[in-house]
């Protein structure tokens, strides 16, 4: 998807007054420190998500940025004015909760309009619901033809829509969600994924997303932030996450990872499937990491890795392979196209990466 306009100001975040700044946000819970000293910048228009593990402390940071928990230490700065001590209604900040929370006993246009100024009171909202800014909203996000209906009568992934349109009905600096699509099916996710993206690059809000499911992370986020027991451990974009993740635990969360632990000397590293380049600078003992669709399996050929197929995963896009080696170790490739069976031989394409020994 493009982002278009939205890419040259991601780009440049050192001449742009960013949209949210975390600084060193500390929160704690008797003895469970839940957020360790989390400092972010987000760039007008970015879309930001925080990827991390269940009780690694997520949404207690989108509640310490809303303003529904007050930080222990840290500042929390919304363009150029500091809203620390502001009260949640007081801050500009758009919260679309996991289930999406609507009112039942409104309908979906009322719900939406429930955001808009002065729209507070029931008589009110019924002349709101016909608002311009509600239709608008309604229809970028393909809900136009629903909006008479209760809460009750529509899908789950109709009602997240719903939920966005209202936060962004406030007219907010940033919109936050927290596990937004957790309860849509496979296919459904990815259809209101794609509309919530784009509807918020139209609308040019910078938003953060909270999630666990690494996938989602790296298909709808400008840049990911990696949490793990309450500290941000890396910040990228989804590539380079992905490609060079900081350490083999980010690399083992942020999807399959392949490790062999070797010796790096002059660019690559010994390992049960050959020689693997790394990038140039590292040196000693340490970790070599691919990814599983980096392994190739080809025919059984002399002078290269070989063994044989002991179990095929099929997920109809791609397979996984596990292979036995004759040196004994197990990996596991990531294939398209016909299932291997049988004896294998292994090739790894493209460079690893070396995480050094501690
Ligand atoms: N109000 C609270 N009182 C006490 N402990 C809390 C409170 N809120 C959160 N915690 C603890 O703080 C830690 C972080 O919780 P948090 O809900 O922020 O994690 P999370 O990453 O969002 O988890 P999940 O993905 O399961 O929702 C956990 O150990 C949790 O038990």
């Amino acid at each position: 998807m493009s982002l278009g306009l939205l890419d040259a100001e991601v780009s440049d975040v050192t001449t742009v007054t960013p949209a949210l700044v975390l600084d060193g946000l500390v929160k704690s819970f008797g003895s469970t420190r839940a957020v360790r000293s989390v400092s972010l910048d987000i760039a007008p228009g970015e879309l930001l998500a925080i990827l991390g593990p269940s009780g690694c402390g997520k949404s207690t940071l989108l509640r310490l940025i809303a303003g529904l928990e007050a930080p222990d230490a840290g500042r929390v700065r919304l363009g150029e004015r500091d809203v620390t001590s502001r009260p949640a209604h007081r801050r500009k900040i758009a919260l679309v909760p996991q289930e999406g929370a609507l009112f039942p006993h409104l309908t979906v246009a009322q719900n939406v309009a429930f955001g808009l100024p002065g729209a507070g009171k029931l008589f009110g909202l019924r002349r709101a619901a016909q608002r311009p800014e509600v239709q608008r909203l309604l229809e970028l996000l393909h809900i136009q033809d629903l909006v008479e209906r209760m809460p009750a009568q529509i899908s789950g992934g109709q009602a997240q829509r719903v939920a966005l349109a209202r936060a962004l009905a406030c007219d907010p600096e940033i919109v936050l969600m927290d596990e937004p699509f957790s309860a849509l099916d496979a296919s459904l996710r990815h259809s209101v994924r794609t509309d919530i993206r784009e509807t918020l690059a139209r609308l040019g809000v910078a938003a953060v997303v909270v999630t666990h499911d690494q996938e989602e992370a790296l298909s709808l986020a400008d840049r990911v932030a990696v949490m793990q027991c309450g500290e941000i451990v890396q910040v990228g974009t989804p590539d380079e996450v992905y490609r060079a993740p900081a350490s083999s635990e980010i690399a083992r969360f942020v999807g399959h990872a392949v490790l062999f632990s070797g010796r790096c000397q002059a660019g690559s590293v010994g390992s049960c499937l050959g020689e693997i380049a790394v990038p140039d600078g590292s040196e000693g003992d340490g970790a070599v990491m691919v990814r599983p669709e980096q392994i190739l399996l080809v025919p059984p050929t002399p002078g290269l890795p070989t063994g044989e197929v002991r179990s095929v995963t099929f997920y109809g896009h791609d397979a996984d392979v596990t292979v036995e080696l004759d040196s004994g170790e197990s990996v596991v490739a990531r294939i398209q196209g016909d299932l291997p069976r049988g004896r294998v031989s292994l090739r790894v394409r493209g460079a690893g990466c070396f995480f050094p020994a501690a």
